[in-house]
């Protein structure tokens, strides 16, 4: 099975698409995120799947998305922030060099005000981040092989110490 170089986990605002692009420049690898891989099945944007399917029409959709990302994809592997919560994900992912990228709730809220798009977050992002990363982080440590602090730190800092930690 070919198997992606690193998956990258974590919270919404945790900046997986962000050092996952950096961290993919650096090794001269592709990228892959699995929201883009779910928008372009969709043809629409993540916003609107949830609008007009609703969350768990999106979560199958998901599911299918990492499983063939896992199989096919040998560059960085992006997840969405909710690939965690279904089992069959985090069975999918026993084998591969998984990164959790952590952030602390500050952090996280004003990474995600910066942008739009993130259907959970329309509502009081504040609380409901609160609520994700309390109810997340243990699957995120239960499918972590590497657990990278993303706080206070630039993206370029982090990819940095992500190539020294895969070097082993
Ligand atoms: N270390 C960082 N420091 C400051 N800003 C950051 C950092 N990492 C990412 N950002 C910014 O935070 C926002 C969210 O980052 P990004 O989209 O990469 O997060 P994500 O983990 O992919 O989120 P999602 O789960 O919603 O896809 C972007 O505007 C990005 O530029
Ligand atoms: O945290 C989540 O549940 C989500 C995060 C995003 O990456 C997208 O996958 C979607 O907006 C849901
Ligand atoms: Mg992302």
């Amino acid at each position: 099975m070919s198997k992606p170089l690193c998956v990258l986990v974590g919270a919404p605002g945790a900046g997986k698409s962000t050092v996952g692009q950096l961290l993919a420049q650096a090794y001269g690898v592709p990228f892959r995120d699995t929201d883009a891989d779910v928008e372009a099945t969709a043809g629409k944007p993540i916003s609107e799947i949830f609008i007009d399917e609703g969350e768990p029409h999106f979560r199958a959709m998901e599911t299918a998305a990492v499983a063939a990302a896992l199989a096919e994809h040998e560059g960085v592997l992006a997840l969405g922030g909710g690939a965690v919560l279904a089992e069959d994900n985090r069975a999918l992912l026993a084998g591969h060099t998984v990164v959790y990228l952590s952030v602390d709730l500050s952090d996280a809220v004003s990474r995600v005000g910066l942008g739009q798009g993130r259907p959970l977050l329309n509502f009081n992002p504040r609380a409901t981040l609160r609520f994700l990363l309390d109810q997340r982080r243990p699957l995120y440590e239960q499918v972590a092989t590497h657990t990278v602090g993303t706080d206070g730190r630039t993206p370029e800092e982090i990819t940095a110490e992500l190539v020294e930690l895969l070097k082993g």
